[in-house]
Formats: C-alpha cells, structure tokens, sequence
C-alpha cells in the first residue's frame, strides 16, 4: 500500500500542484443552469472532476455545500467521489473535523476508511480540541494509505487572533500544529520523501507573521494545502514568493474562480489554473 505522501509526490513528480475546488454555491449553480438542490450539486461535482482528470493532482469538495441538502446530498456526494476515484484523482475532503478523540475516530472512519460510502484520500482536520485528538485517523495513513490536512494558519482574517496566539512554549499555535505534523511525519516516513500529514496553510497570509518559517524545507516534506487563491485574493503566480521553501509540496486550490463562468469553459479555466500554479513553482508550464 503506498502512503498518502508518496501518492502526492508522484502528483508532484509530474508537476501537478494544482487543487480543483467542488464548491457548489447556489449562485454559482445558478449561473450554471443547475437547480439548488442535490442533483445540481451533483452535476458540478462530476463536471469538475471530468475537468480536472489528468490535469489537477486532487480535487477537493466542499463538504458543506452537499450537507445542505441531507442524504440527497450525500448520496450525490457519493458519485462524485466515485468519479474521481475512477478518474484517479486524489480526494481531500474538506470536512475541518475535530472532536474528542473517541467522537474524531468515528469521524475518521467516515471519510477514511476503506470501503466506507464516504471513502475520501484525506481530510481537512481541525486540531484545536488538542492534536493528539486526532489519533484517530493515524492507523488509516499507517495503514490504509491516507492523508490528513491539519488546520494551522487559515486563509480567513478572523482566525488570526487565534492562531497567532503563542503558547507557554513561545510558539504560535499555528506554528506548533506545522511542528506536529513535521514530527508525525519524521517518526513514518523515510527523510528524503513526502509526508502524509499535511497543513492547511492559506495563500492570503504572510506566514512569518504566524510565526511559520517557509525557509526550512522539512524532512521528509510537508504537503501544504492552499486555498486563498482566486477569489479570496492571493494570485496563483505569487505561489513561489508566498510558500518559499516549502512550495515544492503546495496543493494550490481554486474553487469559486474556477466555477465562475459557467460550465462551458470550465474545463480551460482548469487547465489555465494547472499550468499557472507550474510555471509559478517550476517557471514553466
Ligand atoms: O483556510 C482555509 C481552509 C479551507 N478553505 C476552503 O477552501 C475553499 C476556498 O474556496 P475559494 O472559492 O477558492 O475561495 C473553500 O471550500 C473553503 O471552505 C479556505 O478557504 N480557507
């Protein structure tokens, strides 16, 4: 079974940064002509991951945007994720779970575990009910090949406050969940390769401010998902300035200004994305 890591470092390996947001906003759904409902919801999804086969390295839904409409809406979500796996497209579901360490494992076992109807490649976590709460889900990246994506430093203004706040130790508590994943991922995995507990860490920051140094690529290295790209502002050819050292692990996501626009175009609007976010990092597309 190859770890989650070394899926990503074969994303990596062929120059695929790019992450391909399922965020179907009902406005978004509207300009597509496709119902509010769990059937529009549907459509997007499975059009985004036709359009992001081969191109993007993951796609990443939105959890919240099926939820909305209960077991109609996890039922579509369902296809979806069928899509993508036979599309062999890794799979980050955006769930930001976090709970008691015996409530998280269920959780964990929801989109993790093999053969669950809800079977993602990895999840958004959220740790701040304690990192060790998030045990949980480590026999299924030992074992069962997958990722978590640990929430740090947010793409949001109002998470500021918070993840800058610096603990008894003298480290933000943005930096302190880089510096655990970095240690998960030194105990699993050999130096020279890719971790599979990655960051959430958002394009829209400047990261020394939360106390996180981009200059020190970590061994093996840290996966970093990226949303702030688009429409919350960061612009995707900034990548290699905003991540420094560590953006030869950046998943760059993209989600409402790859669906403006309406369905026709989406798959050049993807396309465009990709080759952006690799001339970015590699200077060249
Ligand atoms: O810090 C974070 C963590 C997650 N997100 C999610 O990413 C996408 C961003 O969507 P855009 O349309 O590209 O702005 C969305 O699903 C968020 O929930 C984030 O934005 N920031």
């Amino acid at each position: 079974m190859q770890s989650f890591g070394a899926r990503l470092a074969a994303e990596f390996a062929a120059s695929r940064h790019l992450c391909a947001g399922i965020d179907p906003h009902a406005p978004l759904l509207a300009e597509w002509g496709l119902d509010d409902s769990a059937a529009g919801a549907e459509r997007m999804g499975r059009d985004v991951v036709a359009a992001a086969a081969g191109v993007a390295a993951c796609v990443k839904p939105q959890i919240s945007f099926y939820e909305r409409f209960g077991s109609a809406g996890f039922a579509a979500l369902e296809r979806v994720l069928a899509d993508a796996r036979g599309a062999g497209l890794l799979i980050v579901a955006d769930v930001k779970r976090g709970d008691i360490g015996s409530t998280f494992a269920a959780y964990a076992e929801a989109w993790l575990a093999p053969g669950s109807p809800l079977e993602a490649d990895a999840m958004t976590v959220a740790p701040y009910m304690g990192f060790d709460t998030l045990a949980g889900a480590f026999p299924y990246v030992r074992s069962h090949g997958k990722g978590l994506f640990v929430l740090a430093a947010t793409s949001n203004p109002e998470a500021r406050d918070v993840q800058t706040a610096v603990r008894g130790d003298g480290q933000t508590l943005a930096a302190s969940m880089v510096a655990s994943a970095n240690a998960f991922n030194t105990a699993e995995h050999p130096a020279d390769s890719v971790g599979s507990v990655g960051v959430v860490l958002g394009a829209t920051l400047t990261l020394a401010d939360f106390g996180i140094d981009t200059t020190v690529r970590a061994t093996p290295a840290l996966p970093v998902l990226a949303p702030g790209f688009g429409h919350q502002g960061a612009r995707i050819e900034d990548a290699a300035e905003i991540f420094g050292g560590i953006g030869h692990a950046v998943l760059a996501n993209e989600s409402r200004s790859i669906l403006s626009g309406g369905g026709e175009g989406l798959a050049a609007r993807v396309r465009d994305r990709a080759d952006r976010i690799t001339e970015a990092l590699y200077g060249r597309s």
